[in-house]
């Protein structure tokens, strides 16, 4: 069974824009998980330009699904990941001033610096993912930081799907599959939608979780933010 994450940024975002509590953010959530959501992920960036810090520590005592953060394990964002004390933490390499996650982390290069930062999250009992590319190497190199988890970063099937080609999700396959033999759970997230959700997960074995927001917080302009999570949910039968 994959677990449907909803990544409520975009909540937030609009809530921002007039400075007040509309929408208010504890209750979207709420009522995700009512309408039968198994996570909230949220992803606090240091500007809060969306999530706000105190968002996760409010969310910590609502949330009775599995709390997803996510974010660049910069001082600040440890600080707040050990106090809030999600169910997962994801690390994700993105830039300061990054629109969005563009990239996945070089698990190579960064090897020491993420066994550091994961054993601290698993002393603490929280779950580990890391945010990746297909890879092969950057796979194996993932499993031997200790990570219980990866996130397939799943920009390039999104936008390679829209185009009509469905081979884009061969790699995808391919890095799951390994995945799975060196022990790591898979989730996957960036750019799924209600159009290629369905696919994927028919494509991914193994597949623990997917963490989805922009699509699905415009999808539900059109169609209603319950329907929305549960055709989600359907799809992930
Ligand atoms: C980690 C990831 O894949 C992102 O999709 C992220 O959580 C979205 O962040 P924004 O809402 O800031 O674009
Ligand atoms: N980890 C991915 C996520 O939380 C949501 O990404 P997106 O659906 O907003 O692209």
């Amino acid at each position: 069974m994959t677990k449907l994450s909803v990544n409520i940024n975009k909540i937030a975002t609009l809530r921002n824009s007039r400075g007040g509590n509309v929408p208010n953010l504890l209750k979207v959530a709420h009522d995700i998980e009512d309408f039968g959501a198994e996570g909230i992920t949220i992803h606090p960036r240091p500007d809060e330009r969306h999530i706000k810090y105190q968002d996760a520590r409010d969310l910590k005592y609502s949330v009775r699904t599995e709390f997803n953060i996510e974010g660049n394990p910069i001082k600040s964002f440890m600080d707040l990941v050990l106090e809030t004390k999600p169910t997962q933490v994801t690390l994700v390499p993105d830039a300061v001033d990054a629109i969005t996650s563009n990239a996945g982390w070089n698990t190579i290069e960064h090897q020491s610096f993420l066994q550091e930062v994961i054993q601290e999250f698993q002393r603490n009992n929280i779950r580990t993912s890391i945010f990746i590319d297909t890879d092969a190497k950057l796979i194996e190199a993932a499993a031997k930081t200790g990570t219980d988890r990866i996130e397939l970063y799943t920009e390039n099937f999104a936008s390679e799907f829209d185009k009509g080609n469905k081979n884009a999700i061969k790699p995808y396959t391919e890095a799951a599959i390994l995945a799975h033999k060196l022990g790591l759970g898979i989730n996957a997230g960036h750019d799924l939608s209600l159009e290629n959700i369905q696919f994927f997960k028919e494509n991914i074995p193994n597949l623990a979780e997917v963490s989805i927001g922009h699509a699905l917080i415009a999808e539900s302009l059109y169609l209603g933010l319950e329907n929305v999570v549960k055709m989600y949910l359907h799809r992930l039968k």
